[in-house]
């Protein structure tokens, strides 16, 4: 179990994520949690003896008043939506290679991979045109803004053909990942992974890494018209699992998830050893960061 906070979201059985709560009133306008300040704890007890009565409310406001400060009840998650690259599987070894090759095509310098690192997250579109921006430096920027354009088409071209021939070949899958999944699952929840990535690359990935079976739904980058950060993915992800967005749980590694899942309303928890263009994922407003997926697991 994660420790950070008194509060959480609980799955059906045994997975607590910890969230902080933003209370309007008695209720959380994140995750819908509610506070049991309200609560007639009163009408909770058998009636008790006149007399012995005075004693029995003061217990119970005094309980009321702890409650009050300490929030007790746990809302329920009925489903997480799992991002993909730096979440459940490192694969700036495929982005590298298949970068490499595309920029050899093109007779085009190479890129070194802590570059394509800072890169990643925003789609395909995104690093190929990042890319091509670093390789033709040299140039100056309006020239070199005509150039990107003018060598994207065969970058797109090419960097799909050796994306898809070598992908997963220079990836794996990060530490306690299966083992968060099976968790989840366990505890009842719904699993979709929504990633930036196109669905063609993302389905054989998943198959691969033997990750496919736990999901209901994989969402990619091309499935709808607008990507992470846009609340769009994580809202049809939703709706396809049939969960509200505050009761479905966001698990990503950047600043997009973050932004997408505060955006729909979803709960989110970052991992801190994904790729978040450079910058520590514990920055990102969140309401939890974890060091692994096996983190989500109930102690
Ligand atoms: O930009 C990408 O291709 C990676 O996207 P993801 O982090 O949403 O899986
Ligand atoms: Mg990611």
């Amino acid at each position: 179990m994660i420790r950070g906070g008194p509060q959480g979201i609980r799955g059906t059985r045994g997975v607590s994520i910890p969230v902080h709560h933003r209370w309007k009133g008695a209720q959380c306008v994140r995750c819908q949690a509610v506070r049991v300040v309200d609560a007639p704890m009163a009408n909770r007890f058998p009636p008790v003896p006149h007399g012995r009565r005075a004693v029995w409310c003061d217990f119970l406001n005094l309980i009321s008043m702890i409650a009050d400060i300490i929030p007790v009840t746990r809302a329920r998650a009925d489903a997480a939506i799992v991002d993909l690259d730096g979440t459940m599987v490192d694969t700036l070894g495929d982005f590298a290679e298949a970068l490499r090759r595309m920029l050899g095509d093109l007779s085009l310098p190479g890129i070194p991979a802590a570059e394509i690192e800072r890169m990643v997250g925003k789609g395909t579109e995104h690093l190929l045109r990042s890319v091509l921006d670093h390789v033709l430096q040299p140039m100056e920027p309006q020239r070199r803004a005509a150039a990107v354009e003018a060598h994207y088409p065969q970058a797109w071209e090419a960097y799909g053909r050796h994306y898809l021939a070598i992908n997963g070949s220079h990836s794996r899958v990060y530490e306690g990942v299966a083992e968060g999944l099976q968790a989840l699952r366990a505890a009842g929840l719904r699993l979709a992974c929504v990633t930036n990535k196109p669905g063609a690359f993302a389905v054989p990935l998943l198959r691969a890494k033997g990750l496919d079976g736990f999901f209901d739904h994989v969402f990619g980058g091309d499935a709808f018209e607008r990507k992470k950060p846009d609340p769009l993915p994580l809202l049809k992800a939703c709706e396809a699992l049939g969960t509200a967005p505050a009761r479905t749980l966001a698990i990503g590694d950047s600043v997009n998830d973050a932004r997408a899942a505060r955006a729909a309303g979803c709960p989110v928890v970052l991992v801190t050893y994904g790729y978040n263009h450079g910058q520590p994922a514990r920055q990102v407003d969140a309401d939890a960061h974890v060091d692994s997926l096996q983190a989500l697991c109930a102690g």
